[in-house]
């Protein structure tokens, strides 16, 4: 909920005061990120509670509490999907001053929805934040949450080049990255790279549910990575597939056929060309993610990672990314496993590959057990 850096931020290009409609998880972390620019902004959501919160954690000013709220300049409605077409309609009609924005994870639906209700599409821009968690509500919130994350701007088709400047400064004030697409080209990008990401992640969590606690506890990282957004909110989710249903079907008639050629292949192991079979649908699954962008929309980039064992007590991981800092090696990234009763943690921390063995030996030098 805090921001990072304490130092006084550039200063916004997003003219306030703006109105944020839902103040869940992505709306009170929009309001959390313009708060820190310093733009004033108001809070609306239907349940009394959420505006509540959201406004105690500083994502803005409740319209319930501290209203009436000035004509907002600019409206982000940031509401489930299933009422954002009819929100956003309410409110262009509501703010004839305003530029509406929305920032729902399917877009044509919405364009379609805003269309029907007849809304005023030269001030309403569709928007998506590639940015989000596995968790809702304003206590989930983060207002670093888009910091270097995508974010797809789609032009209603009417959008006009002040309603289209708005959505691509809100997104650049909170940190993102813009890229601009049309409803129809975002719908079908994200059914392969969101969607279905989460109907696997679902279906393979799914087949735990009756697995007996002491092999769970088996588990490692994989498991974990693969499930991680297994937690994600049912009550969202169900309105993103049933909106986006079409595309996410023909992603899923890909895996079937997978799936089909798999289970074949291992119904006769020994069968001859079997085990190339299988070696090949590793192997394509090793080409698909090594096409994976970095982490901030560079270059894939293969980091070579070390393994250190780190005592359970208070400061060592501090100690340990210092002395990494010491030895001038960059680290790339970092993991953290930690089985519960053990009493030290693994952090797994990611370098380039030419500094690995470097770093290897200063941090066996100082003590520290590197472990693979
Ligand atoms: N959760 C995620 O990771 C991401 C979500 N999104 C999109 O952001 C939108 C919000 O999602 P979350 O913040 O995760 O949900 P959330 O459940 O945390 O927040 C939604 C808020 O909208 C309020 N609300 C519902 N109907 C309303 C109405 N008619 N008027 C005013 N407020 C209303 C709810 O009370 C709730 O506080 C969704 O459209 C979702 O598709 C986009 C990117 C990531
Ligand atoms: O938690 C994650 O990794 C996500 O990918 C979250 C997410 C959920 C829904 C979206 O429309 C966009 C992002």
């Amino acid at each position: 909920m805090t921001q990072t850096s304490s130092a006084r931020p550039a200063p916004a290009a997003t003219a306030g005061p703006v109105l944020v409609v839902g103040a869940g998880l992505l709306g009170a972390s929009i309001g959390l990120g313009l708060r820190h620019l310093g733009v004033d902004v108001w809070l609306q959501d239907a349940s009394p509670t959420a505006e509540a919160v959201a406004q105690d954690i500083g994502a803005g000013r409740s319209c319930r509490a501290a209203g009436p709220a000035p004509e907002p300049a600019l409206v982000v409605v940031a509401t489930p999907p299933d009422v954002t077409a009819r929100t956003v309609a309410e409110a262009l009609e509501r703010h004839p001053g305003a530029v509406v924005l929305d920032i729902a994870s399917v877009k044509e639906a919405v364009l379609e929805g805003v269309r029907e209700l007849g809304g005023d599409l030269t001030r309403y821009v569709g928007t998506h934040p590639m940015a989000g968690r596995e968790r809702s509500g304003p206590v989930a919130a983060r207002g670093e949450l888009f910091t270097s994350m995508p974010w797809v701007v789609c032009d209603s088709g009417r959008s006009s080049p002040a309603a289209l400047a708005a959505a691509k400064n809100l997104a650049v004030d909170l940190g993102a990255t813009v890229t601009f697409m049309d409803a129809r080209e975002h719908d079908a990008t994200v059914a392969l790279i969101s969607h279905l990401p989460q109907v696997m992640s679902s279906l393979l969590a799914s087949r735990l549910q009756d697995t007996p606690l002491h092999h769970l506890s088996l588990a490692g990282q994989g498991l974990r990575d693969t499930t991680r957004i297994a937690a994600s909110d049912p009550h969202l989710w169900v309105q993103i597939l049933a909106a986006n249903a079409e595309p996410v079907v023909a992603s899923l008639h890909g895996v079937r056929q997978d799936l089909d050629r798999l289970i074949a292949t291992l119904e006769g192991p020994e069968a001859p060309g079997a085990r190339l079979d299988i070696a090949q649908l590793i192997a394509e699954g090793n080409a698909g993610q090594a096409r994976i962008p970095g982490k901030h929309g560079g270059a894939p980039r293969a980091f070579a990672s070390l393994t250190v064992l780190v005592g359970d007590v208070p400061g060592q991981l501090a100690r340990l990314l210092t002395e990494i800092g010491e030895i001038g090696v960059n680290l790339e990234d970092l993991r953290l496993e930690h089985s519960p009763g053990q009493p030290v943690g693994l952090a797994e921390v990611s370098v380039l590959p030419n500094r690995r063995k470097e770093l290897v030996e200063a941090l066996q030098e100082r003590g520290w057990k590197v472990v693979q």
